[in-house]
C-alpha cells in the first residue's frame, strides 16, 4: 500500500520535476477506491455542493456540509493526503473566525490541510493560519465562490491586467506561506509563468500542462456527472451508462421474478420437525 506523502515531500517532488495528481472525493466508498490508487492527494472540495447536493453553485455549501463529507473521506483514505475546502462564508467575517473554521476542518474533520480561494484579499488570513500551524493551499484564477464577480465560470488571465494580478497573487500567497497553489481555469501560458516563478507546487485544473500537479473532480473524470462538462475535463471512463444498465437489468429481474434466485436466498439448516403452518 502507498504511504501518505508529507508537505516537504510534495515540495521536493516539484524540485525533482515529479508531477502528482489530486482528485476530489466526497464519501467513504470513493475515498477507499482512491486510496488504493497512486493518486497522491484527495480534495474534499466545496464542489460537493454541485456534484453531491445538486446546487447550481458552491456558495450554498456550509461548514457543516464540509465536515459531513470530510470525515468519511478521512476514514476511507488513510494512505492519501486529504485537503478540505474552506466554504463560502467561513473566512469572510474575520481572521479569527477563519482560523476557527480552518481548525475545525483539521481537528474535527481530520483533514491534513485546508484550501482557501482568493489572492490579495486572503493574504492576512493565510499567514495567520500558517503561523498557527494550519497547512494551507491557495486557489486563484477561476474562484467559483466569487464567480458572480468574475462574470460566471470563465477562464482567467486572458487580459494582461488580470494576468499580472494572478502572477502577483501567486507570489504573495507563496510569501504568506501556502505550500501549494491551485490554478483553476488560468490560461496555459500564465499558469506556466507562475509555475516557473514559485517554489511551491502548482496544481492545475484547466490551467494547461505546465503545472506541477493536476486536479479533477472525480465524477467528471469517471463520466458520472452529466450536468455540464467543462472543456478541461478528460473522461477516463464513462460510468453513467454501465450504472444505468445495471439498474435496468435489476428492475427487470425484480419485475419478472428472476431476482432473487436461490443463491441470494436463505434456507433452513434442517427440515422442520413439525409442520410450519
Ligand atoms: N463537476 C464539477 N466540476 C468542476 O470542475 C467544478 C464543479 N463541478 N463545481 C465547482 C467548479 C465550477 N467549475 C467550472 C464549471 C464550468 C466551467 C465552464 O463551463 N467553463 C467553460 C469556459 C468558459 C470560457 O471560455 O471562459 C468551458 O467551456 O469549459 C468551468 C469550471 C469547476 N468546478
Ligand atoms: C475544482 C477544485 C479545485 C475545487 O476547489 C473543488 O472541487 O471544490
Ligand atoms: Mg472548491
Amino acid at each position: 500500500m502507498k504511504k501518505k506523502l508529507t508537505i516537504p515531500q510534495f515540495k521536493e517532488m516539484k524540485a525533482q520535476g515529479q508531477r502528482f495528481s489530486m482528485v476530489t472525493a466526497y464519501d467513504y466508498t470513493f475515498a477507499r477506491i482512491v486510496d488504493k490508487t497512486p493518486v497522491e492527494m484527495i480534495l474534499v472540495g466545496d464542489s460537493l455542493g454541485m456534484v453531491m447536493l445538486g446546487y447550481d453553485s458552491t456558495v450554498s455549501v456550509t461548514m457543516e456540509d464540509m465536515l459531513h463529507h470530510i470525515k468519511p473521506v478521512v476514514r476511507g483514505a488513510r494512505h492519501t493526503f486529504v485537503v478540505g475546502d474552506m466554504p463560502f462564508g467561513s473566512y469572510n467575517v474575520s481572521v479569527g473566525e477563519a482560523i476557527r473554521n480552518a481548525n475545525r476542518i483539521i481537528q474535527q474533520g481530520g483533514a491534513d490541510a485546508i484550501k482557501i480561494e482568493g489572492g490579495s484579499n486572503v493574504l492576512e488570513i493565510v499567514s495567520e493560519m500558517v503561523k498557527g500551524g494550519i497547512p494551507v493551499i491557495g486557489h486563484i484564477g477561476l474562484t467559483p465562490q466569487t464567480a458572480a464577480q468574475l462574470g460566471g465560470f470563465k477562464v482567467q488571465g486572458k487580459d494582461a491586467e488580470i494576468a499580472r494580478r494572478l502572477v502577483e497573487d501567486a507570489l504573495h500567497l507563496e510569501q504568506a506561506g501556502v505550500f501549494a497553489l491551485v490554478l483553476e481555469c488560468v490560461v496555459a501560458p500564465i499558469a506556466e509563468l507562475i509555475t516557473g516563478k514559485v517554489a511551491i507546487p502548482t496544481i492545475g485544473i484547466g490551467a494547461g500542462p505546465a503545472c506541477d500537479a493536476q486536479v479533477l473532480v472525480l465524477q467528471d473524470l469517471l463520466g458520472l456527472y452529466d450536468k455540464f462538462t467543462p472543456k478541461f475535463v478528460k473522461q477516463y471512463a464513462q460510468l453513467n451508462d454501465p450504472i444505468a444498465n445495471a439498474l435496468t437489468t435489476y428492475a427487470r429481474e425484480v419485475a419478472d421474478g428472476s431476482f432473487p434466485g436461490p443463491e441470494q436466498s436463505f434456507g433452513l439448516n434442517q427440515e422442520p420437525l413439525g409442520r410450519l403452518y
